[in-house]
């Protein structure tokens, strides 16, 4: 598994002007789409509606991150925008395994995010359903939080389980990631790096982007 995936967080892009934010942002592998519901945190962002109207614009592929209640429900109807990949919480599925494959067979990758106090281990066994595994490394909900150091053995974990079932499957890291903590989430076995703040936060997030790949190889 290589250290490819630099994924841009729109959370921290400007939401007046979403389609020239992300033209700023071509050179990335995909745009990192935040989905809050103000239930399964304390953060209101975006729905379905606005999520087709990126995935018609947009240049590059979009990872929807959904952070809501009653993922069962909501994720396949994100799937079936046709968008590259949806990641569902765990603490938020009733079904995960019924629900990865919903999200393959409408054609999305699927992905099951973790929050920094979830525990993998519980998981392991389904990892083979995933094709990404999203380790929060910040409290879900905002953008600009400092990452968090203590869900590195977590991210070692996985890898370590995924090496070892020789499976297909990427490892997501999500909050905090700056030029300064790529290296040591990639270090432990990530391989897709969502980043808000520390690429829209910048003069040229294209520069940002460079930046960050070079810290994470
Ligand atoms: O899912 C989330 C926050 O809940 C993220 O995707 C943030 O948008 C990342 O922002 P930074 O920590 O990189 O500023
Ligand atoms: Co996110």
């Amino acid at each position: 598994m290589t250290t490819c995936c630099i994924h841009p967080s729109i959370l921290s892009a400007d939401f007046v002007n979403l389609e020239s934010e992300l033209r700023r942002i071509g050179s990335a592998d995909a745009v990192h789409v935040d989905v809050m519901d103000n239930s399964f945190v304390p953060n209101l962002t975006l729905g379905l509606p606005v999520v087709k109207r990126i995935q018609a614009v947009s240049p590059i592929p979009l990872d929807v991150h959904l952070m809501i209640d009653d993922a069962d429900r909501w994720a396949p109807e994100y799937a079936g925008a046709g968008v590259s990949s949806v990641t569902f919480h765990a603490e938020a599925a009733r079904a995960p395994i019924r629900l990865a494959r919903e999200l393959r067979s409408a054609g999305a990758k699927a992905g099951m995010a973790l929050r920094p106090a979830t525990a993998v281990e519980p998981y392991l066994d389904m990892l083979g359903e995933l094709d990404m595994l999203l380790v929060m490394t910040v409290e879900p909900g905002f953008g600009g939080q400092s990452f968090l150091d203590v869900t590195l053995p977590k991210i070692r974990r996985a890898a370590e389980a995924i090496r070892g079932g020789n499976l297909p499957v990427a490892i997501q890291v999500d909050g905090g990631i700056t030029e300064e903590t790529i290296g040591r989430a990639a270090e432990a076995g990530a391989t897709v790096f969502v980043a808000g703040s520390s690429v829209y936060g910048t003069e040229d997030p294209a520069v940002a982007i460079a930046g960050l790949r070079r810290a994470a190889s």
